[in-house]
């Protein structure tokens, strides 16, 4: 039986004194991809910093890998998320950015020079993160976060920054991640990204005019590999759980 890594039932979050998700469900099993579309401003970013612990719900349930999401070591031995772009240390290249993020990981997925390859970057690799381009430093956020061992991706638009070329292969290094069992919960706004990768589409969408703002989650709709995966099994399902 596939493996359930995300659970999410009755999901009620207020942000400065405003609802902003109200009623959400959602499942996501080993091996699956989830993208995560909307409006801006509809509950994306707060969703994934749910399924990270680093938000808190008025109401619900939260469960990921087996138990609530913690801000504790072994929680983020699995975990990878990659939101806003994080901070360099000073002085270290690219080449070495890696390298440490390597070092301080027992199974690595890459080496660095893979990862240099795989997120075209070792023209690259002799610079400061400070003076790439946008869509280079995205590559390097992605390449940190590809290369050290996880089981679930917590990825925030991932797409930014990326050109057209990249978003491809960003679809496949996702899908190649996913068929090792690992799951990905992506935000986005590019459906062709989700589609590439496979991904099942859960689209937040906002209130009904007669109510409160609000994010629910509707029934997405799965990417052409994803519904082949899910037939036949019980994991991975979507559901909107209240309007
Ligand atoms: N710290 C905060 N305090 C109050 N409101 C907040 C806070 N952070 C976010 N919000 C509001 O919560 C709502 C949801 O924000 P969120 O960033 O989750 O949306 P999103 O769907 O990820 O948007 P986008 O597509 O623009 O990235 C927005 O209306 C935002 O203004």
């Amino acid at each position: 039986m596939t493996e359930t890594i995300i659970m999410l039932r009755g999901l009620r979050v207020g942000l400065g004194g405003n609802p902003v998700l109200r009623g959400i469900g959602l499942t996501a099993a080993a091996g699956e991809i989830v993208a995560v579309t909307g409006p801006n401003g509809v509950g994306k970013s707060t969703l994934l910093r749910c399924l990270a612990g680093l938000q808190s719900p008025d109401e619900g349930e939260i469960t990921v890998l087996g138990g609530p999401p913690r801000d504790t070591p072994a929680f983020w031995r699995d975990v990878v998320l990659v939101a806003d772009e994080p901070a360099w240390y000073p002085g270290l290249t690219v080449r070495e950015h890696l390298e440490l993020v390597r070092a301080v990981h027992p199974a690595p997925r890459m080496d660095a020079g893979e990862a240099l390859e795989t997120f075209g970057l070792r023209d690259r690799a002799d610079a400061v993160p400070q003076n790439l381009s946008t869509g280079q430093r995205q590559r390097l956020s992605l390449a940190a976060a590809l290369l050290r061992p996880s089981r679930l991706l917590l990825l925030d638009e991932p797409e930014r920054g990326l050109d057209a070329d990249f978003r491809e292969r960003l679809a496949a290094l996702l899908a190649g991640y996913a068929a090792e069992g690992r799951t990905v919960v992506a935000a986005t706004h590019d459906p062709g990204l989700a589609e590439a990768a496979g991904a099942r589409r859960v689209e937040l969408t906002d209130a009904p005019a007669d109510g409160p703002a609000t994010g629910s989650a509707g029934r997405g709709k799965p990417g052409r590999r994803a519904a082949r995966r899910n037939a036949g099994t019980a994991g991975g399902r979507a559901t909107r759980s209240a309007r």
